[in-house]
């Protein structure tokens, strides 16, 4: 007998393409990587900021994220208000924002493949960024940090450490899966706290009102009045033109 389908959540940010293109291979390579013969573990791949935004911070018990850093230790394209997210979660940390905590990601557990280039003085700033937040907000990493540097040579040469990283994670993935689920009120409390600290920080991601049902109460009601106001207005004009 199978049991339920579980998923993993391939993340990232990539300004000229490596860090997505590394997360697509991850991504496609899961499901044959991690399901054992009693379960099917499923995995889809997208931007770091659309996990936010779109998916309303659906976190899994596992994802595993692959970034760069872009501009001066900043984030790249996708990642940009995942970072945002990650500094305002420090900034609470460290008492530099005194309103609100940050969210509680307890039952999270994270893999992370980080890009940069130590030429640039703010080497591995992104990546450090989003590994210390995460930590700090109660997420645990699985397996190594990895660290692919655009000026390595030889060995450490990016392409390597990336394929080195991914042929190196996957005990450290499976582990996890096979470990005690945490409880599903954990993921979810992420997932709201997670949302929650969103809408403080992104205020203009909140949700255009609804029509609520005593709005279409009113309309009804308005349209009525209007309708018997004009079948009124109609016979008064055509009982004077007789
Ligand atoms: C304009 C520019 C700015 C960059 N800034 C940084 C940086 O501040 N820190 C760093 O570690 N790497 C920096 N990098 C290097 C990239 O992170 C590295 O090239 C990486 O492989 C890009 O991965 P991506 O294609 O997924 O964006 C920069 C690269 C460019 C072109």
């Amino acid at each position: 007998m199978t049991t339920a389908d579980e998923e993993i959540l391939v993340l990232f940010g990539s300004q000229t393409g490596n860090s997505e293109a590394a997360a697509h291979e991850i991504c496609s390579i899961i499901p044959a990587r991690l399901s054992p013969s009693s379960s099917r573990v499923t995995s889809r791949v997208m931007h770091l900021d659309d996990f936010l935004e779109l998916e309303g911070a659906g976190w899994t018990r596992l994802v595993v994220i692959v970034c760069s850093s872009y501009g001066v230790g900043q984030a790249p394209i996708g990642a940009r208000k995942f970072r945002e997210f990650c500094d305002e979660i420090l900034r609470r940390r460290d008492g530099k924002e005194k309103r609100g905590s940050a969210p509680s990601l307890e039952g999270v557990t994270f893999a992370l493949l980080g890009l940069g280039d130590s030429h640039y003085s703010t080497y591995f700033r992104n990546p450090t960024t989003i590994h210390d937040a995460l930590t700090a907000a109660g997420a645990r990493r699985a397996g190594e940090l990895g660290k692919a540097d655009a000026s390595g040579t030889g060995d450490m040469e990016q392409s390597k450490v990336i394929e080195r990283w991914i042929e190196g994670i996957w005990d450290d993935l499976a582990k996890v899966l096979s470990s005690k689920p945490p409880e599903r009120q954990a993921l979810d409390r992420a997932r709201d706290e997670t949302w929650g600290f969103c809408l403080e920080i992104f205020p203009e991601w909140r949700p255009a009102k609804k029509f609520a049902a005593m709005d279409v109460l009113y309309l009804s009601l308005g349209g009525i009045i209007l309708a018997l106001l004009a079948r009124y207005c109609f016979f008064v004009i055509g009982g004077w033109s007789l």
